[in-house]
């Protein structure tokens, strides 16, 4: 993905139908304060509050069905919890409107699907709804900050390809160029390097520590994750462990309880970046 600018694409005093697009260099700080989650009837993240300072990367891990997605809900605002929390600098989430919280938290969800018949520039100018009057939209400006999106997420020349024509990693980076261009200080993804090749999923973390926004993503693989998180929350039976850098989170014996894997930490021979190597808990399988 072609070397950002300091929020992704440059929307910064983007003047949209008369309106500025607010931007704030420390806004983002997000703070969960007693928080159960329930999925149908059944609570799946109980009683979790952590504090996420404005600028930071985080990552959600857990395995299959403990509430990553869930939690990923609530803390966008589309979700009630059951009990609990959650502010954005200092706001209370679920009490914005819908507007309000549209230009506060951007979301790109798993396995999320545009309708086919869009092209790939108008589900992209779908982040500026949040800017717009009713029937607004269309201004060069507005087209320039989708172009500059879609450049970002290394789809230049693709505003006018129709979103049944792209395959599922192109699709994937579409979304991600319309969470960017609504230019929110909290961008949660939920599994967001699911269908990237390798080279798009490296640049998409790369990425996301650039943005000098807070970004929160649910993520499955481990190494990536304490490769490119500043903190992760580990989920598991229930509850979510405090919130701690990869090397605490991700600590051998937790990995070994909570996945039931064998997990190293070891300086790549290049580099001498610590790399988490991940094998089954017998490391000669
Ligand atoms: N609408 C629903 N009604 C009842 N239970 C649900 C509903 N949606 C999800 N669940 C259950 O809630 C639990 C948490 O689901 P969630 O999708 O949040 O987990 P996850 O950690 O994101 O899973 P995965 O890693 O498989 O994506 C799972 O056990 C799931 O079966």
């Amino acid at each position: 993905m072609n070397g950002p600018s300091r929020h992704g694409p440059d929307l910064d005093g983007l003047v949209v139908s008369g309106e500025v697009a607010e931007t704030t260099s420390v806004a983002g700080a997000l703070e969960v304060n007693g928080l159960a989650c329930a999925a149908g009837r059944r609570t799946v993240v109980a009683d979790t509050s952590f504090t996420i300072r404005a600028g930071e990367t985080i990552g959600i891990v857990g395995p299959n069905g403990t509430g990553k997605t869930t939690l990923l809900q609530v803390l966008a605002g589309v979700r009630r919890p059951v009990r609990g929390r959650v502010t954005v600098d200092g706001r209370v989430l679920h009490t914005l409107s819908a507007r309000q919280r549209a230009r506060t938290v951007a979301v790109v969800a798993q396995d999320e699907r545009p309708p086919a018949d869009l092209r790939a520039g108008e589900v992209v100018a779908l982040g500026l709804t949040p800017y717009l009057p009713p029937w607004g939209g269309g201004s060069p400006r507005e087209q320039q900050a989708v172009d500059e999106a879609l450049a970002t997420v290394d789809l230049a020349g693709f505003a006018e390809r129709p979103v049944h024509r792209l395959s599922g990693g192109e699709r994937q980076r579409v979304l991600l160029a319309r969470a960017l261009v609504q230019n929110t200080p909290v961008l949660l993804l939920d599994e967001p390097t699911n269908h990237l090749d390798i080279t798009h999923r490296l640049e998409l973390l790369a990425l996301t520590r650039t943005l000098n926004r807070t970004v929160v993503m649910a993520l499955h693989d481990l190494a990536l994750a304490d490769r490119y998180c500043d903190r992760i929350l580990v989920l598991h039976n229930g509850i979510a462990h405090p919130l701690a850098e990869p090397a605490t989170a991700l600590a051998p014996a937790v990995v070994d309880t909570v996945f039931g894997v064998h997990a190293l930490r070891v300086p790549h021979p290049e580099t001498g970046i610590p790399h988490l190597l991940i094998t089954q808990r017998d490391p000669t399988r």
